[in-house]
Protein backbone atom coordinates (compact mmCIF):
# COMPACT_ATOMS: atom_id res chain seq x y z
CA UNK A 1 0.00 0.00 0.00
CA UNK A 2 3.09 2.34 0.67
CA UNK A 3 6.39 1.76 -0.94
CA UNK A 4 8.98 4.11 -0.09
CA UNK A 5 12.61 3.70 -2.06
CA UNK A 6 15.61 5.63 -1.58
CA UNK A 7 13.87 8.46 -0.09
CA UNK A 8 16.17 11.31 1.10
CA UNK A 9 15.82 14.76 2.57
CA UNK A 10 18.06 17.54 3.29
CA UNK A 11 16.94 20.60 5.25
CA UNK A 12 19.32 23.40 4.19
CA UNK A 13 18.67 26.84 6.40
CA UNK A 14 21.15 29.47 7.36
CA UNK A 15 24.12 28.07 4.61
CA UNK A 16 24.38 24.63 6.60
CA UNK A 17 22.70 21.42 6.05
CA UNK A 18 20.87 18.34 7.71
CA UNK A 19 20.53 15.20 6.37
CA UNK A 20 17.44 14.17 7.81
CA UNK A 21 16.16 11.24 5.41
CA UNK A 22 19.22 8.97 4.09
CA UNK A 23 18.34 6.30 1.34
CA UNK A 24 15.29 4.75 3.09
CA UNK A 25 12.95 2.23 1.81
CA UNK A 26 10.21 0.76 3.55
CA UNK A 27 7.10 -1.26 2.22
CA UNK A 28 3.87 -1.36 4.10
CA UNK A 29 1.72 -4.10 3.36
CA UNK A 30 -2.22 -3.01 3.09
CA UNK A 31 -4.46 -3.08 5.84
CA UNK A 32 -1.44 -3.72 8.02
CA UNK A 33 -0.38 -1.06 11.07
CA UNK A 34 2.80 0.01 10.22
CA UNK A 35 5.11 1.20 13.57
CA UNK A 36 8.08 3.17 13.02
CA UNK A 37 10.68 4.22 16.18
CA UNK A 38 13.39 5.86 17.05
CA UNK A 39 15.40 8.49 18.88
CA UNK A 40 14.35 11.71 18.89
CA UNK A 41 15.94 13.41 15.57
CA UNK A 42 15.96 10.27 14.00
CA UNK A 43 13.94 11.55 10.95
CA UNK A 44 10.82 9.94 11.97
CA UNK A 45 8.73 12.75 11.58
CA UNK A 46 10.39 13.84 8.29
CA UNK A 47 9.24 10.61 7.22
CA UNK A 48 5.83 10.35 7.70
CA UNK A 49 5.41 14.22 6.28
CA UNK A 50 7.04 13.16 3.35
CA UNK A 51 4.39 10.07 2.64
CA UNK A 52 1.70 12.82 1.81
CA UNK A 53 4.50 15.13 0.60
CA UNK A 54 3.58 17.73 3.15
CA UNK A 55 7.67 17.80 3.03
CA UNK A 56 8.91 17.68 -0.50
CA UNK A 57 12.06 14.33 -0.27
CA UNK A 58 14.98 15.62 -1.98
CA UNK A 59 15.19 12.62 -3.72
CA UNK A 60 13.49 9.25 -4.20
CA UNK A 61 10.20 7.75 -4.65
CA UNK A 62 6.44 7.46 -2.87
CA UNK A 63 3.74 5.52 -3.85
CA UNK A 64 0.78 4.85 -2.31
CA UNK A 65 -2.14 3.00 -3.25
CA UNK A 66 -0.01 2.06 -6.44
CA UNK A 67 0.58 5.83 -7.31
CA UNK A 68 3.52 7.82 -7.59
CA UNK A 69 2.82 10.62 -5.36
CA UNK A 70 6.25 12.03 -6.14
CA UNK A 71 5.72 12.01 -10.09
CA UNK A 72 1.79 13.90 -9.77
CA UNK A 73 0.93 17.33 -10.57
CA UNK A 74 -0.16 19.51 -7.61
CA UNK A 75 -3.81 19.05 -8.77
CA UNK A 76 -3.39 15.40 -9.06
CA UNK A 77 -1.68 15.45 -5.81
CA UNK A 78 -4.27 17.38 -3.66
CA UNK A 79 -6.51 14.17 -5.05
CA UNK A 80 -4.71 11.44 -3.91
CA UNK A 81 -4.05 13.33 -0.57
CA UNK A 82 -7.35 13.40 0.19
CA UNK A 83 -7.10 9.95 0.22
CA UNK A 84 -4.38 9.71 3.01
CA UNK A 85 -6.03 10.46 6.54
CA UNK A 86 -3.49 12.37 9.42
CA UNK A 87 -3.51 12.33 12.63
CA UNK A 88 -1.64 14.41 14.97
CA UNK A 89 -0.13 14.82 18.11
CA UNK A 90 -1.89 18.05 19.39
CA UNK A 91 -4.77 17.39 17.38
CA UNK A 92 -4.70 20.26 15.09
CA UNK A 93 -8.70 20.97 15.92
CA UNK A 94 -9.91 24.44 15.39
CA UNK A 95 -11.06 25.38 18.67
CA UNK A 96 -14.28 27.91 16.79
CA UNK A 97 -15.80 24.72 15.16
CA UNK A 98 -18.03 21.94 17.13
CA UNK A 99 -16.87 18.23 17.12
CA UNK A 100 -18.90 17.76 14.60
CA UNK A 101 -17.79 20.73 12.45
CA UNK A 102 -14.14 19.93 12.73
CA UNK A 103 -14.51 16.17 11.21
CA UNK A 104 -16.65 17.97 8.32
CA UNK A 105 -13.61 20.30 7.55
CA UNK A 106 -12.10 17.82 4.91
CA UNK A 107 -15.57 17.77 3.12
CA UNK A 108 -15.73 21.19 2.67
CA UNK A 109 -12.50 22.01 1.17
CA UNK A 110 -10.72 19.27 -0.49
CA UNK A 111 -11.64 18.97 -4.40
CA UNK A 112 -14.92 17.19 -5.29
CA UNK A 113 -15.96 18.39 -1.66
CA UNK A 114 -18.42 20.18 -3.12
CA UNK A 115 -20.46 17.62 -4.46
CA UNK A 116 -21.95 16.75 -1.04
CA UNK A 117 -24.92 18.62 0.39
CA UNK A 118 -24.55 20.57 3.96
CA UNK A 119 -26.93 17.64 5.15
CA UNK A 120 -24.79 15.02 3.78
CA UNK A 121 -21.78 16.05 5.34
CA UNK A 122 -23.35 16.39 8.15
CA UNK A 123 -24.61 13.12 8.18
CA UNK A 124 -21.17 11.75 7.39
CA UNK A 125 -19.50 13.56 10.29
CA UNK A 126 -22.02 12.54 12.65
CA UNK A 127 -21.43 8.74 11.24
CA UNK A 128 -17.69 9.31 12.20
CA UNK A 129 -18.56 10.27 15.59
CA UNK A 130 -20.54 7.08 16.00
CA UNK A 131 -17.35 5.51 14.63
CA UNK A 132 -15.61 6.79 17.05
CA UNK A 133 -17.69 6.58 20.09
CA UNK A 134 -18.74 10.64 20.51
CA UNK A 135 -22.08 10.66 19.04
CA UNK A 136 -22.87 12.54 22.52
CA UNK A 137 -20.05 15.20 21.85
CA UNK A 138 -21.11 16.16 18.23
CA UNK A 139 -21.88 19.38 20.02
CA UNK A 140 -18.80 20.02 22.11
CA UNK A 141 -16.01 22.35 21.19
CA UNK A 142 -12.58 21.15 21.91
CA UNK A 143 -12.27 23.19 25.18
CA UNK A 144 -14.66 21.24 26.65
CA UNK A 145 -13.69 17.66 25.60
CA UNK A 146 -10.32 15.59 27.20
CA UNK A 147 -6.91 14.90 25.44
CA UNK A 148 -8.57 11.18 24.49
CA UNK A 149 -12.03 12.65 22.97
CA UNK A 150 -9.99 15.82 21.10
CA UNK A 151 -7.81 12.63 19.66
CA UNK A 152 -11.21 10.79 18.85
CA UNK A 153 -12.37 13.42 16.76
CA UNK A 154 -9.24 13.61 15.00
CA UNK A 155 -9.21 10.24 13.74
CA UNK A 156 -12.71 10.35 13.18
CA UNK A 157 -11.72 13.84 10.71
CA UNK A 158 -9.00 11.88 9.16
CA UNK A 159 -11.61 9.04 8.78
CA UNK A 160 -13.66 11.83 6.43
CA UNK A 161 -12.62 11.33 2.71
CA UNK A 162 -12.53 7.41 3.42
CA UNK A 163 -8.78 7.60 3.22
CA UNK A 164 -7.07 3.90 2.36
CA UNK A 165 -4.00 5.15 4.28
CA UNK A 166 -3.63 6.62 7.47
CA UNK A 167 -0.60 8.82 9.11
CA UNK A 168 -0.59 8.78 12.72
CA UNK A 169 2.20 11.34 14.58
CA UNK A 170 2.61 10.31 17.63
CA UNK A 171 -1.25 10.58 18.20
CA UNK A 172 -0.70 9.15 22.10
CA UNK A 173 2.22 10.71 23.24
CA UNK A 174 0.32 13.48 24.82
CA UNK A 175 -2.15 11.21 26.62
CA UNK A 176 -2.06 9.37 29.45
CA UNK A 177 -1.35 5.89 29.89
CA UNK A 178 -5.10 4.43 30.04
CA UNK A 179 -6.45 6.90 27.27
CA UNK A 180 -3.68 5.72 25.00
CA UNK A 181 -4.76 2.12 25.24
CA UNK A 182 -8.31 3.52 24.22
CA UNK A 183 -7.01 5.36 21.37
CA UNK A 184 -5.17 2.71 19.96
CA UNK A 185 -7.95 0.16 20.20
CA UNK A 186 -9.52 2.68 18.30
CA UNK A 187 -7.19 2.52 15.70
CA UNK A 188 -6.94 -1.18 15.35
CA UNK A 189 -10.49 -0.81 15.19
CA UNK A 190 -10.51 1.36 12.25
CA UNK A 191 -7.66 -0.78 10.86
CA UNK A 192 -9.30 -4.12 11.19
CA UNK A 193 -13.12 -2.88 10.67
CA UNK A 194 -12.42 -0.17 7.63
CA UNK A 195 -9.56 -1.67 6.22
CA UNK A 196 -7.65 1.66 6.74
CA UNK A 197 -3.72 1.11 5.97
CA UNK A 198 -2.18 2.66 9.80
CA UNK A 199 1.34 3.57 9.07
CA UNK A 200 2.57 5.67 12.76
CA UNK A 201 5.88 7.02 14.50
CA UNK A 202 6.23 6.73 17.98
CA UNK A 203 9.06 6.64 20.44
CA UNK A 204 6.94 4.46 22.50
CA UNK A 205 7.53 0.67 22.39
CA UNK A 206 4.08 0.12 24.06
CA UNK A 207 2.71 0.93 21.05
CA UNK A 208 4.19 -1.42 18.68
CA UNK A 209 3.91 -4.14 20.96
CA UNK A 210 -0.09 -3.21 21.46
CA UNK A 211 -1.05 -2.47 17.58
CA UNK A 212 1.37 -2.98 15.12
CA UNK A 213 1.73 -6.15 13.02
CA UNK A 214 4.83 -4.97 11.64
CA UNK A 215 8.03 -2.12 12.55
CA UNK A 216 11.28 -0.27 11.83
CA UNK A 217 13.93 0.98 13.66
CA UNK A 218 15.29 4.31 12.38
CA UNK A 219 18.68 5.81 13.43
CA UNK A 220 20.52 8.57 11.41
CA UNK A 221 17.93 9.03 9.04
CA UNK A 222 18.31 5.20 7.79
CA UNK A 223 15.98 2.43 8.64
CA UNK A 224 18.32 -0.07 10.89
CA UNK A 225 15.89 -2.64 10.96
CA UNK A 226 12.40 -3.93 9.55
CA UNK A 227 10.41 -6.73 9.43
CA UNK A 228 6.98 -8.18 10.88
CA UNK A 229 7.39 -8.29 14.58
CA UNK A 230 7.25 -12.13 13.86
CA UNK A 231 10.29 -12.24 11.75
CA UNK A 232 12.02 -9.83 13.92
CA UNK A 233 11.38 -11.73 17.10
CA UNK A 234 13.24 -14.77 15.38
CA UNK A 235 15.96 -12.53 13.98
CA UNK A 236 19.21 -12.77 15.33
CA UNK A 237 20.56 -9.56 17.26
CA UNK A 238 17.38 -7.91 16.38
CA UNK A 239 17.17 -4.00 18.79
CA UNK A 240 13.89 -3.80 18.00
CA UNK A 241 13.25 -7.73 19.73
CA UNK A 242 15.66 -6.59 22.33
CA UNK A 243 13.37 -3.17 22.96
CA UNK A 244 10.14 -4.67 22.81
CA UNK A 245 11.04 -7.93 25.15
CA UNK A 246 13.42 -6.09 27.98
CA UNK A 247 15.04 -8.26 30.26
CA UNK A 248 15.21 -5.98 32.93
CA UNK A 249 18.18 -6.58 35.20
CA UNK A 250 18.24 -10.37 34.46
CA UNK A 251 22.22 -11.56 34.71
CA UNK A 252 24.24 -12.10 31.20
CA UNK A 253 26.35 -14.03 33.66
CA UNK A 254 25.51 -16.77 36.50
CA UNK A 255 27.50 -17.06 39.68
CA UNK A 256 27.68 -20.66 38.38
CA UNK A 257 30.80 -22.30 37.51
CA UNK A 258 31.20 -22.54 33.74
CA UNK A 259 27.47 -22.00 32.25
CA UNK A 260 26.37 -20.63 29.02
CA UNK A 261 23.44 -18.23 29.28
CA UNK A 262 21.41 -17.58 25.86
CA UNK A 263 18.36 -15.66 25.36
CA UNK A 264 15.88 -17.42 23.75
CA UNK A 265 12.70 -16.04 22.10
CA UNK A 266 9.47 -17.43 20.73
CA UNK A 267 6.08 -16.48 19.80
CA UNK A 268 2.62 -17.46 18.39
CA UNK A 269 2.03 -21.31 19.93
CA UNK A 270 5.61 -22.14 20.73
CA UNK A 271 5.70 -22.00 24.12
CA UNK A 272 9.09 -22.30 24.90
CA UNK A 273 8.69 -23.59 28.67
CA UNK A 274 7.93 -27.55 27.76
CA UNK A 275 10.56 -27.45 25.31
CA UNK A 276 12.98 -26.13 27.76
CA UNK A 277 11.67 -29.09 30.12
CA UNK A 278 12.09 -31.16 26.99
CA UNK A 279 15.68 -29.76 26.74
CA UNK A 280 16.69 -30.69 30.37
CA UNK A 281 15.30 -34.53 30.22
CA UNK A 282 16.81 -34.86 26.87
CA UNK A 283 20.05 -33.91 27.67
CA UNK A 284 19.99 -34.38 31.83
CA UNK A 285 20.96 -30.89 32.61
CA UNK A 286 19.51 -28.43 34.82
CA UNK A 287 18.15 -25.45 32.89
CA UNK A 288 18.60 -22.39 34.82
CA UNK A 289 15.70 -19.17 34.01
CA UNK A 290 17.46 -16.49 34.94
CA UNK A 291 14.88 -14.16 33.73
CA UNK A 292 12.05 -13.96 31.26
CA UNK A 293 9.65 -11.89 29.67
CA UNK A 294 6.24 -13.00 28.30
CA UNK A 295 3.80 -10.08 27.18
CA UNK A 296 1.11 -10.13 24.27
CA UNK A 297 1.88 -8.42 21.24
CA UNK A 298 -1.07 -7.42 18.65
CA UNK A 299 -2.99 -10.75 20.09
CA UNK A 300 -0.13 -13.28 19.90
CA UNK A 301 1.70 -14.15 22.97
CA UNK A 302 5.49 -13.61 22.11
CA UNK A 303 8.59 -13.19 24.96
CA UNK A 304 12.06 -13.77 25.50
CA UNK A 305 13.61 -15.50 28.04
CA UNK A 306 17.24 -16.43 29.28
CA UNK A 307 18.57 -19.49 30.64
CA UNK A 308 21.80 -20.70 31.70
CA UNK A 309 22.91 -24.35 30.26
CA UNK A 310 25.69 -26.17 32.43
CA UNK A 311 29.36 -26.19 30.40
CA UNK A 312 31.06 -24.00 27.67
CA UNK A 313 29.48 -22.62 24.43
CA UNK A 314 30.88 -25.17 22.96
CA UNK A 315 30.01 -28.38 25.11
CA UNK A 316 26.08 -26.66 24.23
CA UNK A 317 26.10 -26.88 20.43
CA UNK A 318 24.05 -29.79 20.26
CA UNK A 319 21.47 -28.81 22.98
CA UNK A 320 21.28 -25.09 21.09
CA UNK A 321 20.77 -26.90 17.81
CA UNK A 322 17.69 -28.78 20.04
CA UNK A 323 16.12 -25.52 20.57
CA UNK A 324 16.44 -23.54 16.82
CA UNK A 325 15.42 -27.04 15.09
CA UNK A 326 11.94 -26.60 17.15
CA UNK A 327 11.58 -22.73 15.76
CA UNK A 328 13.24 -20.84 18.91
CA UNK A 329 15.47 -18.13 18.45
CA UNK A 330 18.81 -18.62 20.91
CA UNK A 331 21.74 -16.35 21.11
CA UNK A 332 23.75 -14.92 23.38
CA UNK A 333 23.90 -11.50 25.13
CA UNK A 334 25.68 -9.39 25.16
N1 LIG B 1 12.28 22.04 9.03
C1 LIG B 1 13.50 21.63 9.37
N2 LIG B 1 14.59 22.37 9.09
C2 LIG B 1 15.84 21.96 9.41
N3 LIG B 1 16.11 20.80 10.02
C3 LIG B 1 15.07 20.01 10.33
C4 LIG B 1 13.72 20.38 10.04
N4 LIG B 1 12.89 19.37 10.47
C5 LIG B 1 13.70 18.43 11.01
N5 LIG B 1 14.99 18.80 10.93
C6 LIG B 1 16.16 18.01 11.39
O1 LIG B 1 16.10 16.74 10.78
C7 LIG B 1 16.47 15.70 11.68
C8 LIG B 1 15.32 14.70 11.83
O2 LIG B 1 14.24 15.34 12.50
P1 LIG B 1 12.81 14.67 12.71
O3 LIG B 1 11.93 15.68 13.40
O4 LIG B 1 12.33 14.09 11.45
O5 LIG B 1 13.17 13.49 13.73
P2 LIG B 1 12.22 12.68 14.70
O6 LIG B 1 12.76 11.30 14.74
O7 LIG B 1 10.81 12.84 14.29
O8 LIG B 1 12.46 13.38 16.09
P3 LIG B 1 11.35 13.89 17.15
O9 LIG B 1 10.78 12.64 17.75
O10 LIG B 1 12.17 14.68 18.12
O11 LIG B 1 10.39 14.71 16.39
C9 LIG B 1 16.85 16.41 12.98
O12 LIG B 1 18.23 16.59 13.00
C10 LIG B 1 16.13 17.74 12.88
O13 LIG B 1 16.81 18.73 13.61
Amino acid sequence: MIEIKNLSKVYTSRGRSVTALDGVDLSVAPGTVYGVVGRSGAGKSTLIRCVNLLERPTSGTVRVAGKELTALSSKALRAERRRIGMVFQHFNLLSSRTARENVELPLEIGPGGGRLTRRERRARALELLDVVGLTDRADAHPAQLSGGQKQRVGIARALAADPHVLLSDEATSALDPETTRSVLRLLKEVNERLGVTVLLITHEMEVVKAVCDSAALMADGRIAESGTIADLLTREHSELARELFQLGDAPTRTTLPDTTVLDVTFHGDDTAQPLISQLSRTYAIDVTILGAAIETVNGQTVGRMRIGLPGRFDDNVVQIGFLRERGLNVEVPS
